[in-house]
């Protein structure tokens, strides 16, 4: 019998499969439960997500910076950090871990930080966490925009975000100008995130049906300072507009703007400002070794190409003041064959070009990119050895943008600005306040390879060359004349005619302003016919009106943006949303010669150049008026000129008076062209009178100026108003064509109507008259067969004595009846004297019949109707 352990005594050993049975029980009671629990639990993913987000938001305010130093560290979504760590980045930067707590906390942020210190993504961590937060879907529409002030940047910040925000379900767009509207607008509104440029996005906020941006959550500007000064000003204004006021915005730039100005139209909310190294001792990476030389403007591409050469297994950024210079060198350059791949960007580019060179410049190891300031900003390109600003830049901001493509997140780099003798004590200066920390260094003299006999042997074999080289001429001319700093960049100290020789030129172009300048050196004061003390107009403008100028083209970009286009581009900003850089680059000019009433293919000139016996020559400037792929530069010798009256508003009055107080202005720019006083009236706008008269039904007819009739109406609206939309322009003028010639034809058809009613009339009226002719006429005949049997001539009065007895008033009368009778007599006559006999009574018949027949008088139905009467009359 076998012994339980209850039959055990109380100090035996437990039953041990007693124990493991009650064990067992126990445990699957505890796992039916949990499993119950489970069940119970079990909620829809849904709901688990929005309590993993309320348990993070609860994070926020616990967010401590100092603890930070990954991204992990934040309280951020699942996907965002599987995206970074996919990316590689784990380690937060300074500018990161101080702006993404306040982002996610939903504050508004100004963040500044040196370049290259991981600001995209400072500010496309929270942006991706905004949306998540609040489970945005595509069928939210628009909940972030990001806008960069170039495509180039757009499309880098672009690429940062798909590739971090891989694992969200959002849908994000790239919307810059030089790509197909149309294509743009289809897609355009099932966008969560758009990052794009200004110009295109306000387009399509004009011009694409059902886009808005009523849901916007969040507001990101990169390169802040730049979207939000002057260039950009009526763009932003317009886009701000269209935005909803609630929303949360992000501000980023290496150089933040502190505008209060600026800041309120973007009515922020107690903005963060977290300026990362306000403290340190330089505002450039502390890996960017920076220096200057000092060397002659004639020396500069020599200097450029000597350096290229000391520097071939290098990757450097080159930067040019201008698009011009840019393709000038590139193509000299590239002629040269310096050994190393040579690259050029700038905004006159097809967009498609401009992304290729990206690209390449991207991959490859060492080459040389000539650019202008449009790569300046925020582009990370990688492994840039060296930065060369060719040209002076505008100011110390735009230096350090510029040297900022090198010496990125942790690497080194090396810039060396160019300066020249007149720009360095103004540009140092100001980079130093700007704690630049620039040193000077020396040209080797041994080491200058001089270019200009290769560039003048280039230029004496290709005219097309030689017109780049002059459009290059005027172009940095005319750059440092519109430089706003006018202590630094001075037009006047700049060596002319040695620069025109350095790039290849024999002789330096015209440029007027400068011709202008030379003839009135001295400011003078001059007194108005008021009495007010007029300062007479100096070639150096002042900031006022650069800002101006710059301000009025960035206006005219905006509309043009708006209407498209511009052009490409427009972008418009034009119309492909031109307000990028470049494109504001392009527009302006464009603007320019037609605000200032320019027309292409103005006359060849021949004008003296500025200086030196040589420089005296007369020199050809037609070679201004083309250009291939862009708007030819020869107007602007004249755009300078008219810009000094026109463009700053300068008032009539004044000019008059300067020019009667300067006898010694020549007749040639005295001279006034038609364009110019077309434009002075429309100017004054003035309103031609109108003839209008009634009509009988009392409808209004206007006389005079002719209205002209047109098949199209509103065809201004249509236009794009970036520019006239050449097609749409030649389609319409087809279809007026044809409305016309219906017009045409339509009256001819009447006129011909009416002529075939008038004859119908007419022969109505002589058919009646001449039955009546005929029944008198009969009367006559039947007559004379009472008298004698047949008619005779010869019974007819003899004309001459007739003509004695009769009155002379009726002479005339007699002649034509002589005329006609005499001939129907002398046919009888001839008959009879053929015949010789007398006509017999068939005879007479056919005489009557003939007699019947009318009469070819040669008169009207009227005249003949009196002969007849006079003859009757003579007769008895
Ligand atoms: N946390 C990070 N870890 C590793 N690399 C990073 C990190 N953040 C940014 N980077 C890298 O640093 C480089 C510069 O970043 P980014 O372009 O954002 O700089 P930036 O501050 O916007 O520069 P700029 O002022 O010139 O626009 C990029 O190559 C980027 O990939």
């Amino acid at each position: 019998m076998g012994k339980t352990s209850a039959s055990q005594g109380p100090g035996a050993p437990p039953d041990p499969v007693r124990s493991f049975n009650r064990w067992k029980k126990k445990y699957s009671h505890k796992q039916s439960q949990k499993k119950q629990l489970r069940k119970q639990l079990k909620k829809p993913e849904w709901q688990v997500e929005r309590e993993v987000i309320s348990r993070l938001m609860q994070s926020y305010e616990k967010i401590n910076v100092n603890e930070i130093t990954r991204f992990s560290d934040f309280p951020l979504s699942k996907k965002t950090l599987k995206g970074l760590q996919e990316a590689q980045y784990r380690l937060v930067t300074e500018i990161q871990k101080q702006t993404i707590g306040l982002a996610l906390q939903g504050k508004d942020v100004l963040g500044a930080a040196k370049t290259g210190s991981g600001k995209t993504l400072a500010f496309l961590v929270p942006v991706l966490e905004g949306l998540y937060r609040l489970q945005w879907t595509s069928t939210d529409g628009l909940g972030v925009l990001i806008i960069s002030p170039t495509r180039e940047l757009a499309y880098q910040t672009f690429e940062v975000l798909r590739k971090v925000g891989k694992n969200h379900d959002f849908s994000a767009g790239l919307i810059i100008g030089g790509k197909d509207l149309k294509h743009e607008a289809e897609r355009i509104n099932n966008i969560n995130i758009l990052v794009c440029t200004p110009g295109r996005l306000l387009q399509h906020m004009d011009e694409t049906i059902c886009f808005h941006a009523t849901n916007l959550q969040m507001l990101v500007l990169d390169e802040a300072d730049r979207i939000l000064d002057m260039g950009f000003a009526d763009t932003m204004n317009a886009i701000i507009e269209n935005l909803p006021k609630k929303r949360q915005t992000l501000l980023f730039s290496a150089t933040q703007t502190k505008s209060v100005k600026d800041l309120a139209r973007l009515s922020l909310k107690n903005p963060e400002y977290v300026w990362v190294h306000e403290k340190a001792k330089y505002s450039t990476p502390a890996t960017l070794e920076q220096n200057y030389i000092v060397c002659e403007l004639q020396q500069k591409i020599s200097v450029l190409y000597s350096f290229l050469r000391s520097h071939l297994k290098k990757k450097s950024i080159v930067f040019f003041s201008s698009c011009k210079e840019v393709q000038y060198l590139y193509r000299v350059f590239c002629r040269l064959r310096p050994g190393i791949s040579v690259l050029a960007l700038h905004g006159r580019q097809q967009q498609m070009r401009r992304m290729e060179v990206y690209n390449e410049f991207v991959r490859k190891r060492d080459a040389v990119l000539f650019a202008t300031d449009l790569a300046a900003r925020g582009l990370d390109f990688p492994a840039v050895n060296w930065v060369l600003q060719f040209d002076c830049p505008e100011d110390a901001n735009t230096y350090i943008h510029r040297a900022g493509r090198t010496a990125r997140y942790k690497e080194d780099g090396k810039a060396l600005l160019i300066l020249l003798p007149s720009e360095e004590k103004g540009m140092v200066h100001q980079l130093l306040q700007k704690k630049v920390p620039v040193k000077e260094i020396k040209i080797n003299p041994e080491k200058l390879i001089d270019i200009q006999k290769k560039l003048e042997s280039f230029l004496a074999q290709d005219q097309d060359l030689k017109e780049r080289a002059q459009r290059c001429f005027v172009s940095y001319i005319r750059s440092v004349y519109l430089m706003k700093d006018k202590e630094i960049f001075d037009v006047s100290k700049l060596p002319i005619p040695e620069y025109a020789v350095s790039l290849g030129l024999a002789v330096a172009p015209r440029v007027r302003f400068l011709q202008r300048m030379q003839k009135q050196p001295n400011k003078k004061l001059v007194v108005s016919q008021d009495n007010k003390v007029i300062e007479p107009r100096t070639v150096s403008l002042t900031n006022d009106e650069v800002e101006e100028f710059r301000a009025y083209f960035n206006e005219k970009m905006s509309i043009l943006q708006k209407g498209g286009k511009i052009p490409e581009g427009t972008e418009y900003r034009l119309a492909s949303g031109i307000s990028d850089e470049e494109e504001e680059e392009k527009e302006c000019e464009e603007e320019m010669e037609e605000k200032l009433g320019k027309t292409k293919g103005s006359q060849p000139q021949s004008v003296p150049s500025n200086k030196g016996s040589q420089k005296n020559k007369e020199v050809p400037v037609q070679f201004l008026d083309r250009d291939d792929d862009e708007e030819d530069d020869g107007l602007n010798a004249d755009f300078f000129k008219v810009k000094r009256h026109n463009v700053f508003g300068l008032d009539l009055k004044e000019n008059k008076t300067l020019q009667k107080k300067e006898p010694s202005k020549s007749s040639v720019e005295k001279k006034v062209t038609k364009v110019a006083e077309a434009k002075k009236v429309m100017k004054r706008n003035f309103k031609v009178n109108k003839k209008i008269t009634f009509t009988d039904e009392g409808e209004l007819v206007q006389q005079w100026p002719q209205v002209q009739k047109s098949v199209s109406k509103d065809t201004e609206e249509e236009d794009d108003a970036g520019g006239i939309n050449l097609d749409k322009a030649k389609e319409r003028l087809r279809e007026e064509d044809k409305f016309d010639k219906e017009e045409y034809r339509k009256k001819i058809k009447a006129k011909h109507r009416e002529k075939r009613l008038k004859e119908r009339e007419a022969r109505r009226e002589a058919s009646k008259k001449q039955a009546k002719a005929k029944d008198e006429e009969e009367a006559f005949l039947d007559w004379s067969s009472d008298d004698t049997d047949v008619f005779d001539p010869s019974t007819l009065p003899d004309p001459d004595k007739y003509r004695s007895s009769e009155d002379s008033v009726n002479e005339d009368m007699e002649n034509k009846i002589s005329d006609t009778k005499k001939n129907q007599a002398l046919r009888k006559r001839n008959n009879s004297e053929v015949e010789d006999v007398r006509p017999t009574s068939h005879d007479r018949k056919k005489i009557k019949w003939e007699t019947s027949e009318p009469l070819d008088t040669g008169l009207s139905l009227a005249e003949d109707e009196e002969l007849v009467l006079h003859l009757l009359k003579s007769q008895s």
